[in-house]
Formats: structure tokens, sequence, C-alpha cells
């Protein structure tokens, strides 16, 4: 694999900026006139603004584009469209230069997990909305480029999958999605989802295993796919190797794979996780805690607080990769925020595969 250092953006520099323009409240062309434009224009960054027209646009067009025209790709969007991107670039023939494109990220969406926690590796004190958008701006123009680890998703009969940010089950996924008909309050929308979930608090019935970060794996071989390679899962349908492990409990209120710091704009869900540190921080709450209790851990969680709360429900550990296999037949999983086929899934960290504009 060629080395492709972290670093500064070259200038001049061509940038292609994806804009969606229904994400969030529908204000991110708004917000890019407003804001965004000038800052570039000030910075000596050209850009070529690309509007996406609908769903799976920006994917379709980044697995055939010519990459060789554009220094960086830049989302300016939610979660949403950043994934579409990467597994885009991922999808293509060349997926391991495609992959070290430099990316960047403008939060125009709800959630906006990726662009607070690269507001938080910034060192800076947290800000939400146009704040945020201001501070990713004043990052994308300074133009560190950094390492961001990626992680490879497997379900049971959809193609493999890359995730940048998250995997989620039970109570967070169920937010997610039915807080999706809040969308145009903008960020509050998950805050109106977990009090309405909070209030019919579900358990969800399955298996989770994972492989522990301290462990030296024996090599596991999935059959080979085009991209990255799986070195530590076996196909989904076989057992597991005797060293992952498989957690004793079997009833849930959640379960939560984080690969960088902020779940939401808000949420600081992994105060450890760093850009590339080939870790999937992983958390999940055991049945039996009261609603209020977890009401408490999500106000902790604004601070990045609730893992210092003593919750007698809630673990958490580090690992590189893991299996989930829910019981029920129907539900909901999301990696990165979108919903796909729900199922067994298993997933496998790949430290720092992709890079991205950082501060
Ligand atoms: N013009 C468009 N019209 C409708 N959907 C679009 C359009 N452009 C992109 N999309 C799709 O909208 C979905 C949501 O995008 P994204 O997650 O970026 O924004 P969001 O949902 O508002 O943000 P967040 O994930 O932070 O809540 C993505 O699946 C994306 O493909």
């Amino acid at each position: 694999m060629t080395f492709y250092p972290a670093g500064q953006m070259s200038r001049p520099c061509q940038m292609m900026l994806l804009v969606n323009p229904q994400s969030g409240k529908g204000q991110a062309l708004t917000l890019y006139n407003n804001h965004i434009q000038r800052m570039l224009n000030e910075a000596g960054i050209k850009h070529t603004l690309v509007i996406t027209e609908r769903q799976n646009h920006a994917r379709e067009m980044l697995k055939e584009a010519d990459l060789s025209q554009w220094d960086a790709l830049v989302i300016m969007s939610g979660d949403g469209l950043l994934y579409e991107v990467i597994n885009g670039l991922l999808e293509r023939p060349d997926w391991e230069e495609a992959i070290r494109t430099p990316l960047g990220i403008l939060p125009g969406g709800s959630g906006n997990a990726l662009a607070a926690s690269i507001h938080h590796y910034s060192g800076a004190s947290p800000v939400t909305s146009e704040e945020l958008l201001v501070s990713c701006g004043f990052l994308l123009c300074k133009g560190l480029v950094s390492h961001m680890d990626m992680v490879s998703v497997h379900l049971s009969s959809s193609p493999r999958l890359f995730s940048f940010l998250s995997l989620a089950w039970g109570f967070v996924a169920d937010v997610d999605i039915e807080s999706e008909k809040y969308r145009h309050f903008g960020a509050v929308r998950f805050t109106i989802g977990t009090l309405v979930r909070l209030a019919s608090l579900r358990v969800y019935k399955g298996r989770l295993a994972y492989l522990r970060v301290e462990s030296t794996p024996s090599r596991s071989a999935t059959k080979a796919l085009p991209g990255p390679h799986d070195s530590l899962l076996p196909p989904l349908d076989q057992p597991l190797p005797d060293d992952w492990v498989v957690v004793p409990e079997e009833d849930f209120v959640l379960m939560l794979a984080m690969y960088q710091s902020h779940l939401a704009e808000d949420l600081l869900a992994a105060p450890e996780a760093t850009l590339d540190d080939g870790v999937i921080h992983l958390f999940y709450v055991r049945a039996g805690i009261s609603p209020t209790a977890l009401l408490r851990l999500f106000l902790a969680m604004e601070k990045g607080a609730h893992l210092t709360t003593n919750c007698q429900h809630l673990v958490y550990t580090k690992v590189r990769a893991l299996r989930l296999e829910p019981y029920s037949p129907k539900g909901i999983i999301t990696v990165d925020g979108e919903v796909v086929e729900y199922g067994p899934v298993q997933a496998e960290v790949h430290r720092g595969l992709s890079r991205l504009i950082t501060g």
C-alpha cells in the first residue's frame, strides 16, 4: 500500500464541495452562502459546488469520478452524505488510492457527529449550530490532514459496507430513526425522540461478542472481497474463534459501537476516542435500567461524564471487532445513523484507512 502521510493540504488546492440542500432543517445552501463561501474565498481555496439531487447521488458520482482533479472532497450535510461518499470511494477498483483523498466535513445536518468530533479533537470548548459550522470552516481552511479509522461492516445478505462513526442497535438506533419525523426541529429532534422512547423503554434480545484490543488474534478468513481485507472476522454464519469474548447477558437496552468521540453535536459518547486510535469503543446497557437512570446517562453524556456515573447497567470496553446477533425478528440497526439490513452483523476496524481535514 502506498503510504500517504498526514500533513498539510497543498496550495493552491481544488475542492469538490458537496452540499445536501435537504439536510438538517433544509438550510445547508443558505449556511454555505452566509458563512462558507466567503471563508473559502478569503483562504484562497478554489472549490466547485455540487448540490446533491437525491439519495445515492454522491455515492454513484464518487464511484465514477476522475479524482485526479480534486485535492479534497468536502461534505456539507449531516453524516449521511459522508457515509455515501466513503462507500462510493471504497467501491472503486482503485479504492486504495481513492480512500486517501482528503475528506472534509462541514455541519449542515441535524446530527453532525463527525463535525462535533473534529471540533472536540481541536481542543476548543464545545459549541453547536452555526458556531460549530464556523469552527469547522476554519479548520478546513487551515487544511491539516490526519488519518481516520474506518470500520468494515458485514451483514447477512447485503454487500459489505464501510462506516466512519458508529454502529447502533436498540435504544440509540430507534431514537435516531424514529426522530427523523422531527427533523425540522434540527438537533432538538434527538431530545424529543429520547423522551418519547424513554416513555416506553424496550428490551432487545440478542448475542453480543467482541475481540478485545489487547488480544493478538489468530487470523480468520472471510472470503476475499474487493476492498480492504478483513483479517479478524470469520464468515458471519460461522462460529467465532475462542479468543472472542461472548457477553453473558442476552437482554439489552442498547448497544453502541463508536469510533469517533461524538454521537451528535451535544453527545460526547466516547470521550477517549481519537481520530485514528484503531479502536471500536463499545458500549452496552443491560436490561433492568430504569428510564430515569437511562435519562441520567444521556444527560451526563452531554459532557462525556456518563462513564463516571457508576451506572451498574452500563458496560464500556475497547475492541477491534464485534459481532451482534439480534434474536427478535424485527428491529433497527444503524451504521453512521443510516438504517441497514436488520439481522446478524459483524465489524472490524481498519486503522487510519482514510484521511480527513482536521484542526
Ligand atoms: N437532494 C437530496 N434530496 C433528498 N435526499 C438527499 C439529497 N441529497 C442527499 N440526500 C440524502 O439524504 C440523506 C440524509 O443526509 P444527511 O445524513 O447528510 O443529512 P441529515 O440526515 O440532515 O443529517 P444528520 O444525519 O446529521 O441528521 C442521505 O442519505 C443522503 O443521501
